[in-house]
């Protein structure tokens, strides 16, 4: 599923309706669309109809024509003049002319109290969309206010009134959507916080747009699911060995603050490196070992002996709980040197605050960041708020970086330095516990360590790592995680079935 951007997506419109379906077209199966969502999801009730000027009210207006016919109770109302429609909007309005009436009614309760939205009624927020340009005033501000104060449900058309579809800030109050249906693709909107938790459940139509629009227009930013990458997982076959599935290193923090490279060694384990090892300074090998059973445990005494250990993995962890220290750093660019995959997350991020084009200069193409927001600060600091939009400021931080960069939450952006970038809102809330970032920091490492991309070993370690969240529901902590990933990765496994794996022998007798 892709993601565009509103200029994008008006470029789309225009060369759709160049070379195929009118734009009337395509509102009318937009507006059908919502209409048939609404009386699916709410068979019964009152239905309120609310349309701004622009094309977004356009198929607000076809919506109220198709639930009329769907024989649904309704009602329409327009923010401003019927005189100033203008385009497919206006042709919309054309057919229902006769019904339309000022929305203001509907702030005034002494004119038409029979308009008091209650419990039941089904609002469909046609009244700004795409077109959103400015935050919201006067009618427009009330109106949002009404609805979000009542009871109603609401199904928004394209992206709920007030948010503005290339940023997921907010600029003013917004709807706060049950459902929101849009078209053939994505905006940033529908998957960045804070607006994408206004879009309730998200239905992408198609109102025939094609793909190949959509690719031509677009960029590479795709919504994060396993279609994406779960075809580049490597599989062990009946004759691979554990020195063929990768090794990982860990590289742990001192006596009694292991715990962090504890958790990436497991999850690192568990999606199948065949071999991990946690490498600390002796005085915490005891504590490493005694909570560790087929993850290894290696000391070194300095920084050459790290190097030396390091440069036989074929994928590093190194951060969690490291220390924010000039031994930090140190270590850092000793990993760094060997060039093997590697993954830098928290301290081993935070330590290059003050000058972190130090630490740019030393990365390659190998490498993941794991920032969240705060970290992603440190070392690209005020970039988030100069581009207005976590997608965009992802991609250019990591072309800044030269290496794949993961902005972590509740909407991470994975995006690699040629310009792509994948978005996950696939995870629970839960996930906000100590130790799930090292888990995933171990997952990405173990990924790479088996010779799967960066970019796809940060996408499929985001997502699985989501769907382990979700598994485990209320409750969750960091421990928990692992144990989902078997039935998980089985799952993905049985969905692809690699020609080349046979996991399941079947040798039959007969007599
Ligand atoms: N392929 C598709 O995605 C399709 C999309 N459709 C629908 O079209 C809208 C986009 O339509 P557009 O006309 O570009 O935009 P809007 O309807 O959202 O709004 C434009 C009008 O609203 C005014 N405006 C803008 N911001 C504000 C504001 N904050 N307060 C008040 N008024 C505002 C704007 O006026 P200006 O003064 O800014 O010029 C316009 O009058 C898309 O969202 C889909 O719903 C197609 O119908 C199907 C294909
Ligand atoms: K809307």
């Amino acid at each position: 599923m892709r993601i565009i951007s509103v200029n994008q997506m008006n470029e789309a419109d225009r060369r759709t309706s160049e070379f195929g379906l009118s734009g009337a077209s395509l509102m009318d199966a937009a507006g059908r669309a919502c209409a048939e969502m609404v009386h699916n999801t709410w068979p019964d009730g009152r239905v309120i109809v609310l349309c701004g000027q622009g094309n977004n009210g356009g198929d607000g207006f076809v919506a109220y024509r198709y639930l009329e016919q769907l024989g649904r109770q309704v009602s329409l109302f327009l923010i401003g003049d019927v005189g100033d429609l203008s385009g497919d909007a206006e042709g919309a309005a054309e057919l229902v002319l006769d019904d339309i009436q000022a929305a203001s009614v509907l702030l005034d309760k002494s004119e038409n109290d029979s308009f008091e939205l209650s419990e039941g009624d089904v609002v469909v927020d046609a009244m700004l969309g795409a077109g959103n340009s400015r935050p919201l005033e006067g009618e427009f501000l009330q109106l949002v206010q009404l609805i979000n104060a009542t009871k109603a449900h609401v199904l928004s058309i394209d992206v709920p009134t007030g948010v503005r579809g290339d940023t997921g800030a907010l600029s003013s109050e917004a709807i706060c959507a049950d459902i929101t249906v849009t078209f053939n693709a994505l905006k940033t909107a529908h998957v960045i916080e804070s607006a994408a938790s206004l879009c309730g459940a998200i239905s992408v139509v198609d109102v025939g747009i094609s793909e190949e629009t959509l690719a031509y227009v677009g960029d590479e930013i795709f919504l994060n699911r396993p279609d994406v990458w779960a075809d580049k997982l490597p599989w062990p076959t009946r004759s691979t060995h554990k020195h063929q599935r990768g090794s990982l290193g860990v590289v742990a923090g001192e006596a009694g603050k292991t715990g962090a490279a504890r958790l990436a060694a497991r999850a690192g384990l568990r999606v199948g490196a065949g071999l991990v090892t946690l490498l600390g300074h002796a005085s915490a090998i005891p504590e490493m070992a005694a909570s560790s059973l087929a993850v290894m445990t290696k000391d070194y005494a300095d920084i050459d002996e790290l190097y030396l250990l390091s440069a036989s993995q074929s994928g590093l962890v190194f951060g969690p709980a490291a220390g924010v220290t000039e031994g930090t750093r140190f270590k850092v660019a000793s990993l760094l040197q060997t060039g093997v995959p590697i993954v830098l997350d928290a301290d081993a991020l935070t330590v290059f605050k003050d000058d972190p084009s130090f630490l740019f200069g030393l990365l390659h193409e190998k490498c993941v960041l794991t920032p969240h927001e705060g970290e992603f600060e440190s070392l690209f600091p005020g970039l988030l708020a100069e581009v207005g939009n976590k997608i965009n400021a992802t991609r250019t931080a990591a072309n800044i970086a030269g290496c794949v960069v993961v902005l972590k939450g509740a909407d991470s952006v994975i995006a690699s330095p040629d310009g792509a970038a994948r978005v996950n809102v696939h995870g629970s809330p839960f996930l906000a516990t100590a130790g799930s970032g090292d888990v995933l920091a171990g997952m990405i490492g173990s990924w790479m360590a088996q010779g799967v991309s960066a970019y796809d070993s940060a996408s499929a370690s985001v997502w699985i790592h989501g769907e382990a969240s979700l598994s485990g529901g209320a409750g969750l902590i960091s421990e928990d995680l692992m144990d989902y990933f078997p039935r998980i990765l089985t799952r993905i496994y049985e969905e692809i079935r690699p020609s080349n794996v046979l996991w399941e022998r079947k040798i039959e007798f007969s007599t």
